[in-house]
């Protein structure tokens, strides 16, 4: 297959940290959809939020965007053209790439891709805020300002869909979901030294909070509808409505 995800298939002597790079951009599609359960469904659901709930005349971010999956996905199910859609990544391959990807189809709404850290934009006049698979690379301690910011820059009615992967307290449970999720890995063709590879180059980079820990963030900074539409093992989407 043609950009097939093979980046820890051989041995790495000195394990660095897992950085979205030019390699990973390069493969991305498919490291996605074969290391996250649920991946497909997540981006068809945020059409599916798009086409009911984006507000005429407002903005919609996609943050930490990658490739622009869930940007290409609202721009598809949008129904009001007097909308624009910005996608942001501080990934330069991938911001690179997100754009070709963009520019590869025409639509009626503007969409501008911004290679920026998700922690420094100004967030205004947002029906639908996607956070998909992102939140878990931001530092713990920014985490919060950043929720914060963008219910302040929602609108009433507004959407923000956040997805992660999530830790669990109970270490049972924890071990259970965990172990199914490198089973998924296992089904979709990884082997354990991929798995155990790009779990060190991981570790340090990608930290998932609890549910409650997500959960306790989103009322924190002002939202008062919140709750989990879509789980599969360790990963998840959650929906919160201003
Ligand atoms: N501070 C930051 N500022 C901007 N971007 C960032 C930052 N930190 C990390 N990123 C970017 O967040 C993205 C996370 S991937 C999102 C998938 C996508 N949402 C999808 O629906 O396909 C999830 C994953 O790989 O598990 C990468 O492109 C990073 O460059
Ligand atoms: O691959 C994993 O084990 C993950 O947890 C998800 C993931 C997917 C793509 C890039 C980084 C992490």
């Amino acid at each position: 297959m043609k950009h097939k995800d093979t980046i820890f298939a051989a041995p790495v002597e000195q394990m660095g940290n897992f950085t979205f790079d030019e390699k990973v951009a390069e493969v991305f599609p498919d490291m996605i959809k074969r290391s996250v359960p649920g991946y497909s469904n997540i981006i068809s659901a945020i059409g599916m939020i798009t086409a009911r709930f984006a507000q005429p005349n407002t903005q919609l971010y996609d943050l930490g965007c990658s490739l622009g999956a869930a940007t290409l996905e609202m721009r598809r199910n949008l129904k009001h053209s007097d909308c624009a859609i910005i996608g942001v990544d501080n990934s330069p391959a991938m911001v690179e790439r997100c754009q070709l990807h963009v520019d590869a189809f025409r639509g009626d709404v503007p969409v501008t891709i911004h290679c920026q850290d998700i922690c420094d934009i100004e967030i205004s006049n947002a029906s639908i805020v996607v956070l998909n698979f992102t939140l878990q690379f931001i530092d713990k301690d920014k985490r919060h300002a950043l929720i914060e910011k963008i219910y302040q820059g929602l609108v009433p009615g507004g959407v923000l869909v956040l997805s992660e992967k999530f830790h669990f307290d109970n270490d049972t449970t924890h071990d259970f979901l965990f172990e199914l999720h490198h089973d998924f890995k296992r089904a979709n063709g990884y082997s354990e030294l991929e798995i155990s590879q790009k779990r060190n180059a991981l570790e340090d980079v990608m930290v998932p909070d609890t549910i409650e820990q997500n959960k306790q963030r989103l009322y924190q900074a002002g939202f008062t509808n919140i709750d989990m539409w879509f789980q599969c093992f360790n990963f998840g989407s959650m929906v919160a409505i201003k």
